[in-house]
């Protein structure tokens, strides 16, 4: 039984930090395990363009604790009043790598989204010649589509077309939760590539509806029946390049989780690369981990991986059942159970 495994040292390629006070909780979370994160850009009001995105950067880096090195790559979010000059000026600015689509309505903080998806080939075509890559949240969010079909749809109907009109452009679908993801993001060239999350790998459909409504395991796209789930497990298993770590952790105050009217959203990065390190090892794939977190990420992005490493030992500990956040406590994800690798310090 392995009982102690050394990797390069991993990024998050999805991860939500908020802003304020919140910055003190979850940029350390982070930063304790990862070099690099791609931070998102839905604040409210969200991080439109270069100036915003470093202004975001200082305050975050205001954050890292002494001795830890940690780049936060930032990404601005796409409205219907993004430019291509606004594109070229982040991406001469530095430290701004990729821009964010959420079709407006689809998610946490996505009303300032883009409303006509059909309208995105001025943007595409600009960000193709920067080699800056489009990230989205591959849903539709037509009233009359299923919120179990929405990612599908979004593939059919949207981002296929795209990319077959903009063959040169980067493009992550982000958080995927679909074998219709999954084999889309297989059938195209090497500049589709996909982000896939702990819960989407560990859960599916039932963890959150059978026996209570669990709002904890609530987050965007919706967890899906069970096959998706085991397709997304076998793309990891597989060690294929295209799948990399992005955690999509979104942390929300447990008073807006567990409320009648619950927000989307799982927090992971607390204790991030070891929640993955146990599916990874319950799929037997442990020889997958440092590929998938700290390899595909960087190639895809075309950075240089991480040169140091970090190490995880067997050493069961208990998730706490809260933890601080501001003036507010949250529930992590697997909150109160325990897990069984541990970063080492
Ligand atoms: N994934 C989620 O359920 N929530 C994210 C937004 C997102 O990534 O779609 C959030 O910001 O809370
Ligand atoms: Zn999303
Ligand atoms: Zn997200």
């Amino acid at each position: 039984m392995t009982e102690r495994i050394t990797i390069t040292r991993p990024d998050d390629w999805h991860l939500h930090l908020r802003d304020g006070a919140l910055l003190q909780h979850t940029v350390p979370a982070t930063a304790r395990v990862m070099k690099r994160a791609i931070i998102m850009p839905n604040l409210q009001p969200p991080v439109m363009n270069a100036e915003q995105a470093l202004e975001y950067r200082s305050r975050i880096l205001s954050r890292v604790p002494q001795g830890i090195h940690f780049d936060p790559l930032m990404v601005l979010y796409l409205t219907d009043h993004t430019t291509p000059d606004m594109i070229a000026e982040a991406k001469d600015a530095g430290h701004i790598v990729a821009v964010k689509l959420y079709p407006a309505g689809a998610t946490t903080n996505s009303h300032s989204g883009v409303t006509d998806l059909g309208k995105l080939d001025h943007i595409a075509s600009a960000l193709a010649e920067h080699g800056m890559p489009l990230l989205v949240h591959g849903e539709v969010t037509h009233n009359h589509v299923d919120i179990f079909d929405r990612e599908k749809e979004f593939l059919d109907t949207i981002l296929a077309p795209l990319v077959s009109r903009h063959p040169t452009l980067k493009v992550v679908v982000e958080h995927i939760t679909t074998k219709d993801a999954a084999d889309f993001v297989k059938s195209q060239g090497p500049n589709v590539g996909a982000t896939i999350t702990v819960q989407h790998l560990a859960y599916n459909r039932n963890h959150m509806l059978v026996g209570g409504i669990k709002p904890h395991f609530y987050c965007l796209p919706i967890l899906k029946r069970n096959l998706h789930q085991q397709a997304l497990q076998d793309v990891v298993v597989s060690g294929n390049a295209k799948f990399f770590l992005g955690t999509d952790s979104a942390p929300h105050a447990k008073g807006a989780k567990e409320n009648a009217c619950g927000c989307a959203g799982c927090y992971t990065a607390y204790g991030a690369i070891e929640l993955y390190a146990e599916i990874f090892e319950d799929l037997g794939a442990l020889d997958q981990l440092e590929g998938f977190a700290s390899f595909h990420g960087p190639d895809f992005y075309g950075l240089p991986r991480n040169s140091d490493e970090i190490t995880l030992v067997k050493q069961p500990w208990q998730v706490p059942a809260e933890m601080p956040f501001g003036q507010d406590v949250i529930v992590p994800l697997r909150a109160g159970e325990t897990l069984r690798w541990k970063l080492e310090y």
